[in-house]
């Protein structure tokens, strides 16, 4: 949707000025009245336009002389994704007034739409649509840049007679020299949200409007203010010299400056007694703190005592980590005070550096910039006050990809400091650059941690090295990939790691996953934008053969394609020891982690990849009967690339009594006994987040979470609807779509989000499965807090329907090998839908629309939708 903006604005000689016009920028921010807003965030869009003279930098084809419409970009996503602000209004405002530090602009138009505002009734958009220019300035502070300390950087916007507006701004063309020296701004009133700090430009405890000088606006009251702002003539279309009443303007307070992005977001100004845990208020709480800036900001602003950074049940603080207001520099041996916060804010905006420490214990009446002098501070190695989101990617095509990725999981989850709260279906894709190597299984974890980002990357490493990952070639095969995709809303690059991931954004193996659990779900940052839309254009988006929704929870097949040696008892199939990973919580932190060479046995012990003692903290115990390891995969570097048998790692049969458990799944109880009938359950059987109310511990371990033995979302077999069964292939050929024909559970991750790629509607409407659940269905399937209520199906592909068989014992192995070209062969491309309806009748026994495809007409699952369409699929 466009927005329809104001028409032109004029020169002084009634000619319009051009425009440079930017439109769908997003980006996630906190703003909004809710605190569930401001924890959650949500997905907020720009348009922008800008009014300016373009000749002089069109005549000298310079870039200098204009306005570079990829920084507007970033700086408008900036403030999208940076310091909460109460209303949309404050938004647009902030972003007209970082747009008008460009001297060029002589005018711009914002618009800023809020689609999933909290409105109780059906509707598309919320928008606000505002122009400001030199006369009707903005009413809130630029948001100033780190790094970019010019010229430009948080000038305010200064009033700039009318009469010579064109002239002025028309470097090299107009006669009349641009003004340089703009009146200073005096602190205005106090029209600023409570997401800036009111005493920010003023002594810390004396609010903005105490501060403000007498006089320093025409008006003396923020609503003064706001009223001559909007009687002041804009410049606008019918604009005529001398039609400025300067004495009108008002000026900008509390400059972002002073309150970079992300400082204290919306504590309350500082004056928390250090006595009160006050923290608790002042302080995004854990629970509902999504963004990092507004977790380390709220950290920061509760700060006194060390207490006041860390909740109590915090986990203990590794050497390094910030305790109180002292923190390790990186690279330094002794703790230093605390770096106090640049002036000048972040890049993008969404990343803080910590707050000002108000420190009312000592005076009280200074900014912690004025009591310590810059260090240079890395943000990778803050440690959140609560947890922060996280998402991370995983990617495997060497070995027992499927077992590795359940196994990279669980390690993952066992991280003091980071819980796994979704997994996505696993993706069967192309490998993308590199040498020519085998297909991988992708798959796209959300989860939260208190760890840094340095100590997570750390985590992540160690897995890898634990399952035998070696890195010998740029984008070369690997038994196991861990990448760290985004950390809150942290932008920030460091030698060892930039977030979010600088390839994320056009990487269909990662988006493509995490857009299926995260349908909303926005990548911050340069070439950032809402996962769905940037996985339908990633250019390896036809590189997805299939979903699969059932890859947790089917038993791993065995890579060597015997029947394994299954017990089915922990007692007489003692699990392996679990992956230990350093506990970045007992470790300093000591650089990017030292590849591993000793051996590493899947599941087996690992020594801490930096030499760090082993870690202390006890694993939980192994919930479930473990694969049996191959021999092959008790090395390193079982360098066996899985090209000729990649399709042998997906779902099979069940083999096991129980799979393996991935921990993610925080459930109080067992779930629910799979229905063959949609039907919300009694209670969420499952909740991705144990929720705790506030002041209760912050971090649930598994052993916490979990009963003793976690039960797995079932398995569901027998519960398939008449005609949907497995086909079970019985002669040990490979059928491709075998997979797709054993019932499965709900994918177990907990989700309660719709599908994000409803299943088209069949031209068929009468036999077809339809657009997608019904909303009471989807209800049930997608109860608050749980996962499906209960099992759904995923698509079949059989090209007719097979009756339901039950398990075969059989001596073939169970999980029939590809042949050899599988992985090129347009045969093994299971379309897979996840959180396909359940249809009336059966999937399988539906037609479907995919005929056209060289489908078999039977089949009701269309191809998955952005990877269809491109003829990607017939050209394998
Ligand atoms: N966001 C990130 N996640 C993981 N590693 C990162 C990240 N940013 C930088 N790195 C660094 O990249 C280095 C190489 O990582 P790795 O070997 O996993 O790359 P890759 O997976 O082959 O390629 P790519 O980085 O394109 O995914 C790591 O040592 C790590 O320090
Ligand atoms: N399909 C696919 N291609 C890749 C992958 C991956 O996980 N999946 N990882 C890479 C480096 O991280 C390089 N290329």
């Amino acid at each position: 949707m466009t927005t329809a903006f104001a028409g032109a604005v004029l020169d002084a000689d009634g000619r319009p000025f051009d425009r440079i016009r930017l439109t769908g920028l997003s980006a996630t921010g906190h703003h909004g009245v809710f605190e569930h807003e401001k924890a959650q965030g949500q997905l907020f869009r720009a348009d922008v336009v800008l009014h300016l003279d373009t000749r002089a930098a069109a005549s000298g084809d310079d870039l200098s002389r204009t306005v570079s419409y990829a920084g507007v970009a970033e700086d408008v996503v900036a403030v999208l994704a940076g310091s909460p602000a109460d209303l949309v209004e404050t938004v647009a405002e902030r972003i007209a007034a970082t747009i008008l530090t460009h001297d060029d602009v002589v005018a711009v138009d914002v618009a800023v739409h809020k689609p999933q505002a909290p409105i109780t009734v059906p509707f598309e958009d919320v928008e606000v649509v505002i122009r400001r220019d030199r006369v009707v300035v903005p009413v809130v502070a630029p948001l100033s840049r780190r790094g970019e300390q010019g010229s430009r950087d948080a000038q305010p916007v200064g009033p700039i007679p009318v009469g010579s507006v064109a002239p002025a701004l028309i470097h090299g063309v107009g006669d009349v020299p641009a003004p340089d020296d703009r009146t200073p701004l005096a602190p205005a009133p106090e029209v600023m949200p409570p997401s800036i700090l009111p005493g920010s430009a003023g002594a810390p405890g004396e609010d903005a409007r105490t501060s403000a000088e007498p006089g320093a606006t025409a008006a003396g009251s923020p609503e003064d203010a706001l009223d001559a702002t909007r009687e002041a003539p804009a410049v606008r279309d019918d604009a005529v010299p001398g039609d400025a009443r300067p004495e009108q303007q008002t000026h900008v307070e509390a400059p972002y400056g002073e309150a970079p992005y992300g400082e204290a977001p919306y504590a309350e100004p500082a004056h928390d007694d250090v006595d009160e845990p006050a923290h608790d208020d002042a302080a995004p709480h854990p629970q509902q703190a999504a963004s990092y800036d507004e977790l380390v900001a709220g950290s920061v602003a509760a700060a006194g005592p060390a207490e006041h950074v860390l909740h109590h049940d915090a986990p203990p603080v590794a050497p390094g980590a910030p305790s109180g207001e002292q923190q390790t520099v990186p690279g330094d041996a002794a703790p230093v005070e605390r770096a106090a916060p640049e002036a000048e804010p972040l890049p993008y905006g969404a990343a803080a550096e910590p707050a000002p420490a108000r420190d009312e214990a000592h005076g009280g009446a200074h900014d912690a910039a004025e009591v310590a002098a810059p260090v240079e501070h890395d943000r990778m190695d803050d440690v959140p006050a609560g947890f922060v989101e996280v998402v991370l990617a995983l990617g495997a095509n060497l070995g027992d990809a499927q077992q590795t990725l359940r196994d990279a999981i669980t390690d993952l989850d066992r991280i003091s400091g980071l819980e796994i709260t979704e997994v996505s279906p696993l993706a069967r894709t192309e490998a993308v650059g590199g040498p020519d190597q085998p297909d991988y299984l992708n798959t796209v974890l959300l989860a939260r941690t208190r760890l840094s980002a340095r100590d997570l990357l750390h985590a992540c490493q160690a897995v890898e090295q634990a399952h035998g990952r070696v890195r010998d070639e740029r984008w070369g095969p690997r038994t196991l990939d861990v990448d760290l995709i985004v950390y809150g809303t942290l932008t920030a690059v460091a030698d060892d790691l930039e977030l979010p991931h600088p390839r994320a954004h056009e990487r269909a193996f990662v988006l493509e996953p995490w857009s299926q659990i995260d349908p909303d779900a926005v990548l911050p940052g340069l070439g950032g934008g809402p996962v769905a839309a940037l996985a339908a254009t990633a250019p390896d988006r036809g590189g997805i053969r299939w979903l699969a929704l059932d890859w947790l929870t089917d038993p791993a097949p065995d890579p060597t394609g015997a029947v394994p040696v299954t017990t089915g008892s922990t007692d007489a199939a003692p699990p392996p020891a679990p992956v230990d990973v350093p506990d970045p919580y007992q470790q300093a932190h000591t650089g990017p982690v030292a590849p591993y060479d000793g051996p590493v046995t899947p599941g087996g012990d690992v020594p801490a990849p930096d030499g760090a003692p082993a870690p202390q903290h006890p694993a939980p115990q192994q919930s479930a009967p473990q694969q049996p390891v191959p021999p092959h995969e008790a090395h390193p570097a079982p360098q066996q690339p899985l090209a000729q048998e990649p399709l042998a790692q997906q779902p099979a049969a069940p083999q096991q009594p129980a799979p393996q458990q991935p921990p993610h799944v925080r459930q109080a109880e067992p779930p629910q006994p799979p229905a063959p009938e949609p039907a919300p359950p009694a209670a969420p059987p499952q909740a991705a987040v144990v929720p705790q109310p506030a002041g209760l511990p912050q971090t649930v371990t598994p052993s916490e979470a979990l009963p003793a033995r976690p039960v797995f979302a079932p398995v569901s077999e027998g519960v398939a609807p008449e005609g949907a069964a497995p086909p079970i292939v019985p002669d040990g050929s490979f059928d491709p779509r075998e997979d797709a024909g054993v019932p499965v559970a709900p994918f177990p991750g907990p989700s309660n989000r719709p599908p994000s790629h409803p299943v088209p509607s069949s031209p068929d409407a009468g036999h077809a499965p339809d657009a997608g659940p019904a909303p009471a269905q989807d209800a049930a399937r997608f109860p608050e807090h749980g996962a499906p209520a209960h099992p759904v199906f995923p698509p079949v592909h059989a090209p007719e329907p097979v009756p339901a068989a039950p398990q075969q014992p059989s001596a073939q192995p169970a999980h029939p090998q590809p042949p050899a070209d599988a992985a090129s062969s347009g045969d093994d491309i299971i379309r897979s839908v996840p959180f396909a309806p359940v249809s009336s009748g059966g999937p399988a026994s539906a037609p479907g629309p995919l005929a056209d495809a060289g489908l078999p007409a039977n089949d009701p699952w269309p191809p998955f939708g952005p990877v269809s369409g491109d003829g990607r699929d017939d050209e394998r």
